[in-house]
C-alpha cells in the first residue's frame, strides 16, 4: 500500500511541479487485474482502484492498517466508473452499473469484485469507522440531486449526493458524483475550503485528448495540476479544490473528517484568489 504523509500549506510555495504531483496526484489507480490502494495520512483516507478484467479480486487486509481484514476498523464507498460489475460482501451480491454507489460498513469480512459484463472499474474511498452502518446501493441519479451553476459562466453541472447526512448513513464518509453539462468546464467555482475535512476527487469521462486543470493550495497561494482521465487528487483540509476542463467531464468527490455537513464550506471568492 502506497503511503502519502500529511503536508502543510507552508510547503506549497517551494514545491516544483513534480513534487506537487507526487504529493497530491494519484495517477494510476486503475490497472487491469489489480487492486491498487493509496493511504493518505490526511484524515487516514484510503483511495483505491479495482479492475477485475475477467477475474475475481478479493480486497485484502493490508499490513499497513494492522487489521485482519480491510473493513475491520473502516468503512468504504465504492463507485463503478466502468462497465457493469458486481461486489460481493460477505456473500451478498450487489450489481453496480456505471455511476452506481455502494456503501459497505465496518465489520464486513470478505469483499470480492468481478465483472458482470466486461470492463468494470471500481473506485474506492475508505475512512476509519467507529461503528457499523448497513450496506446500501444507490443507482445513478437516485441520490439527492442538485443542479448548480450556469451555462453563462461555463459551470452548469448536476451534483448527486449519495452517502451523506440525509442519504446513505456512514460514520465519516460523504460521497457523490458531479457531472458537467456539455459546454460547461468549471467545477466548484467560486471555490471553497473546509478546514474540517479532507476531500478527494476522481476525474473520469475526461476525453483522451483533454485534461482538467485542477487548482489547489490556499486561496492566496494557488497552484495547479494537469489531470487526465481516471486520475485522483488529494485535497487537504486547508486546500481549495476546483478545476476547469478542456472539455466536459465528471468527477467523484468524497470527504472525511470532523463533520458530515456538505454545506459547511469556507467560501473563497474569485476576487480573493492569487
Ligand atoms: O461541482 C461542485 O461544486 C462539487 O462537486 C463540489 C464538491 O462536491 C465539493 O467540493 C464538496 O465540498
Ligand atoms: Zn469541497
Amino acid at each position: 500500500m502506497e503511503q502519502r504523509y500529511a503536508t502543510n500549506p507552508a510547503q506549497i510555495p517551494g514545491m516544483t511541479t513534480e513534487e506537487l504531483r507526487a504529493q497530491y496526484l494519484v495517477p494510476e489507480l486503475f490497472v487491469p487485474g489489480e487492486i491498487r490502494v493509496v493511504y493518505t495520512h490526511h484524515d487516514r483516507i484510503v483511495l483505491g482502484g479495482v479492475v477485475p478484467a475477467g477475474a475475481e479480486l478479493s480486497l485484502p487486509g493490508y499490513p499497513e492498517i494492522r487489521s485482519d481484514f480491510f473493513l475491520e476498523h473502516r468503512e468504504v464507498g465504492i463507485v463503478n466508473v466502468g462497465g457493469t460489475g458486481t461486489v460481493t460482501a460477505d456473500g451478498e451480491v450487489y450489481t453496480l452499473v456505471k455511476g452506481a454507489c455502494l456503501y459497505l460498513g465496518r465489520g464486513i469480512r470478505e469483499v470480492v469484485f468481478a465483472d458482470a459484463d466486461a470492463g468494470a472499474q471500481f473506485y474506492l474511498f475508505s475512512a476509519p469507522a467507529h461503528t457499523s452502518y448497513p450496506a446500501a446501493l444507490v443507482s445513478p441519479g437516485e441520490g439527492t440531486v442538485r443542479e448548480l451553476g450556469d451555462q453563462l459562466t461555463s459551470n452548469r453541472r448536476t451534483l448527486n449526493q449519495y452517502i451523506h447526512e440525509n442519504g446513505v448513513k456512514s460514520c465519516q464518509i460523504v460521497m457523490g458524483v458531479t457531472e458537467l453539462h456539455p459546454g460547461s468546464m468549471w467545477n466548484t467555482m467560486p471555490a471553497h475550503t473546509h478546514d474540517r475535512r479532507t476531500e478527494c476527487y476522481l476525474y473520469f469521462d475526461v476525453p483522451e485528448d483533454s485534461r482538467v486543470i485542477h487548482l489547489l493550495g490556499e486561496r492566496d497561494e494557488t497552484r495547479h495540476l494537469v489531470v487526465a482521465d481516471r486520475q485522483a487528487i488529494i485535497s487537504p483540509s486547508w486546500s481549495l479544490h476546483s478545476g476547469v476542463g478542456t472539455a466536459a467531464y465528471s468527477f467523484i468527490w468524497a470527504m472525511a473528517g470532523e463533520n458530515q455537513s456538505f454545506d459547511d464550506m469556507d467560501p473563497a471568492p474569485v476576487t480573493d484568489l492569487r
